[in-house]
């Protein structure tokens, strides 16, 4: 067998000349680039079975040229290369399918064993991001507010559902980022399929022209450069779960073609006439609305309601109280040991402007804040400001109250206490009804209710 091939970018030569002699000794081949034109050449030339890439490069951005490589090569995995402050990047990186990224200054004992794992991990479907996991690695759902508890209820309830030769599909919806791809990989996790691989498509990542010979595998020769034939997704998902995310950008004529795998649950690889049987779980996940989808004939219905056997439905992380607190503290804590710091502690002024910001774009928002604020203020407290939150429905009366030097009634005169007179108040007058309190006040219920028990109201 050939050694794996490697195109590595990078243009600080005496990095490049570095890595390129640990990855020859490891027994790979190597095609070094210093910048983005040589390294679409190399990879022309000979597409590698793995990118090892800088960001910052004399010709342009190594984003760009990840962006390339998958629309013209192929799902190749990549790692990248970041220095101090690139978060954002890496975070972008990993949405082009990067399956890692390593800090610099570079530890080529880490670097190789990032290459290993990532040449041997079972299959190019897209890994976006680490999911939180307990001791034993397995993921975990942190939170524990009602709507999380009922959720892990839930979980629990159709895991158990996952045997036999045809458990019932399940759809996993939900916001962007509120861990439907975590909520997949628990359900997968707790199941009786545990053991068997759990294999991600990542629907909208993969180039559209790519996505059937990703699902269904094909025989060598079947279209242009399928020089060898390769398994598909779904038959390396054996009798393990086959997560397809982001089903709502599968096109239209693989719709089709899913919803006749699902229905037979039998596949034939592309360019063969060999029907072979399916026996993994399907799971689901979308943040669009497929009603919608389908009302404008963009999504079939039959294989919606195929798909949606069963459902869980992730609440939005504005609806999750404090957990909002505990997320935070384990991005903390995790962030600082990735980066070999100490962890920072969330002020309490932070921590309510966690609670009163309304995420968007839920827990990946969360846990990108906070990466970005552990990595750039390296001190031993996480101050509100470094969370660079823009202010959203910020008790504007009591601020503006405390600006004009006013003091509410019963108030002491300071903003927390002008603040929780103008709860009290606000209270009373709406008959203690949190929701209606939390309305006047310009709060969620969740940032309401951490300031009752803060001011032990
Ligand atoms: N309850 C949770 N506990 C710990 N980590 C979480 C939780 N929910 C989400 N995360 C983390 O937040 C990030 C985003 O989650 P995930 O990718 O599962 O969201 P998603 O709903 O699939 O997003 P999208 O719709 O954009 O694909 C991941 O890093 C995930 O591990």
């Amino acid at each position: 067998m050939n050694a794996p091939h490697i195109l590595l970018l990078e243009d600080e030569r005496a990095l490049a000349r570095a890595i390129d002699r640990r990855l020859r000794r490891d027994g790979y081949t190597v095609a070094a680039c210093e910048n983005l034109a040589n390294a679409r050449l190399a990879a022309q030339r000979r597409p590698p079975e793995l990118a090892v890439l800088d960001l910052r490069l004399p010709d342009g951005h190594g984003l760009e040229f990840l962006e390339w490589l998958r629309a013209e090569i192929g799902p190749v995995p990549a790692l990248v290369m970041t220095a101090f402050g690139e978060l954002d990047d890496a975070i972008g990186a990993m949405r082009l399918g990067a399956v890692d990224f390593l800090k610099k200054p570079l530890d080529l004992d880490a670097l190789e064993r990032i290459v290993s794992d990532a040449l041997h991990r079972d299959s190019p479907a897209t890994r976006t991001e680490a999911a939180a996991g307990d001791a034993t690695g397995a993921p975990v759902i942190i939170g524990d507010s009602p709507a999380v508890r009922t959720l892990r209820r839930e979980i629990e309830r159709i895991a158990a559902l996952g045997r036999g030769s045809a458990p019932p599909n399940v759809l996993v919806t939900g916001e962007t980022g509120t861990g439907k791809d975590l909520a997949a990989r628990v359900l997968h996790a707790g199941s009786p399929r545990a053991e068997a691989p759990f294999v991600q498509v990542d629907c909208a990542a993969l180039p559209r022209d790519l996505i059937e010979a990703e699902l269904f595998g094909h025989e060598k020769g079947a279209f242009t450069n399928a020089h060898r034939a390769r398994r598909g997704l779904l038959a390396a998902a054996g009798a393990g779960s086959a997560f397809l995310n982001e089903i709502g950008e599968l096109p239209l004529g693989l719709q089709a073609k899913l919803l006749t795998a699902l229905e037979s649950r039998t596949m034939r690889e592309i360019g063969s006439d060999t029907e072979r049987a399916i026996e993994a779980w399907f799971i689901a996940a979308t943040n669009r609305d497929i009603e919608q989808m389908m009302a404008a004939g963009d999504f079939r219905q039959d294989l919606y309601y195929r798909l949606n056997v069963l459902t869980l439905a992730l609440p939005p992380l504005r609806e999750r109280g404090e957990d909002v607190l505990e997320l935070a503290r384990y991005f903390v804590d995790e962030t600082a040991a990735r980066y070999e710091r100490d962890p920072p502690r969330l002020t309490e002024a932070a921590c309510v402007a966690l609670i009163d910001h309304d995420w968007p774009g839920n827990v990946r928002e969360l846990r990108h804040v906070i990466e970005r604020a552990v990595l750039v203020h390296a001190d031993t407290r996480l101050e509100a400001g470094h969370l660079r939150l823009r202010p959203r429905r910020a008790t504007t009366e009591t601020v503006s109250a405390e600006a004009a030097g006013e003091r509410a009634p019963g108030s002491d005169g300071t903003l927390a206490g002008n603040e929780q007179a103008l709860i009290e108040r606000t209270l009373a007058e709406t008959g203690d009804n949190i929701s209606e309190a939390a309305r006047r006040l310009g709060l969620s219920r969740g940032a309401l209710r951490y300031r009752l028990d803060k001011y032990g109201l």
